[in-house]
């Protein structure tokens, strides 16, 4: 199978000397549920701007949809940038404006300029917002303020935007990071669901190794920049968890220490990770 997105020597560096991305080299596939792990500041989020180029990237090699990205720009990058999707971890939707117009807005990109100012949509993709909206439970809230909802629910909306851009790419920079463990799990298991059912490739940043585990069809571990675990599930061992953490196993209680090590076990429902050895009792 041909990969949807192939990066080659990917490194990116801030200022004069932060190498926060240091080599990667990977192939994703379609349908993949990836999820991307490691510790704070390990890279992760630079690592999945740079796929959308939000970040541009030091040196290396992007093709997306056999499509050269790095080297895109103007209306060529736009129109790459409409078949990747993003969620963000504080959801960056219009407060002010209702539910259906901000999921509307994963449209824009192909909607004239005069049309989108008025508010005038397509039929169909209005239709298709509130099928969305349906699916993650926000059937009733579609005229509410998106600043009126809670957390999780701003979040599935954030989904719904980002499914509405008809994307074949999605990717998650910490979508559950400022959520409570119920609206966390909700958000990962639509997330879930949804690209499964659509057959979609999602990579997506977490801090929780459990989610990672529970949800991913493979696990990217990243460290200094680098990719030190690739494989599935089953295959993240605790002793490769401690590894691609070393440095901070110190702050391994995991349940108290979870802020500090970037690593948790909050999820009431779902595996919760066992660490054994090297942590603080
Ligand atoms: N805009 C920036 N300017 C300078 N350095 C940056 C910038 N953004 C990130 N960095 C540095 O690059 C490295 C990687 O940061 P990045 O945010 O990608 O890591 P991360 O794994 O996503 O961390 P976290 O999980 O804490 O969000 C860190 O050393 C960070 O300080």
């Amino acid at each position: 199978m041909e990969p949807l997105l192939s990066i080659k020597d990917l490194v990116k560096v801030y200022g004069k000397s932060t190498r926060a991305l240091n080599g990667i080299s990977i192939d994703f596939y379609p349908g993949e549920f990836i999820v991307v792990i490691g510790p704070s500041g390990a890279g992760k989020s630079t690592f999945i701007r740079c796929i959308n180029r939000l970040i541009d990237s030091t040196e290396g090699n992007l093709v997306f949809d056999g499509d050269n990205l790095e080297k895109a720009s103007g209306s060529k990058l736009r129109k790459e940038r409409s078949k990747i999707g993003m969620i963000f971890q504080h959801y960056n939707l219009i407060g002010r404006t209702n539910v259906i117009k901000n999921v509307l807005h994963g449209r824009l990109h192909d909607t004239p300029l005069y049309k989108s100012i008025f508010g005038f949509f397509k039929h169909e993709d209005k239709k298709e917002a509130v099928e969305l909206l349906e699916k993650v439970g926000l059937k009733d809230q579609i005229y509410k303020r998106a600043d009126e909802l809670s957390g999780g629910q701003m979040q599935r909306v954030g989904i719904c935007r980002a499914l509405l851009q008809r994307p074949k790419l999605l990717l998650a920079d910490e979508p559950i990071a400022s959520l409570d463990p119920i609206s966390a799990n909700i958000v990962m298991e639509q997330l879930h669901n949804i690209s499964k059912e659509k057959k979609l490739t999602c990579i997506v940043n977490l801090h929780q190794v459990d989610y990672a585990k529970k949800y991913a069809s493979r696990i990217v571990g990243i460290k200094k920049g680098r990719v030190v675990f690739d494989g599935k599930p089953a295959e993240l061992s605790d002793k490769i968890i401690r590894s691609i953490y070393e440095g901070k196993e110190s702050q391994m209680t995991l349940q108290n220490d979870a802020a500090q090590t970037g690593i948790s076990t909050g999820v009431k429902e779902g595996p919760a990770l066992q660490l054994t050895g090297g942590q603080k009792a």
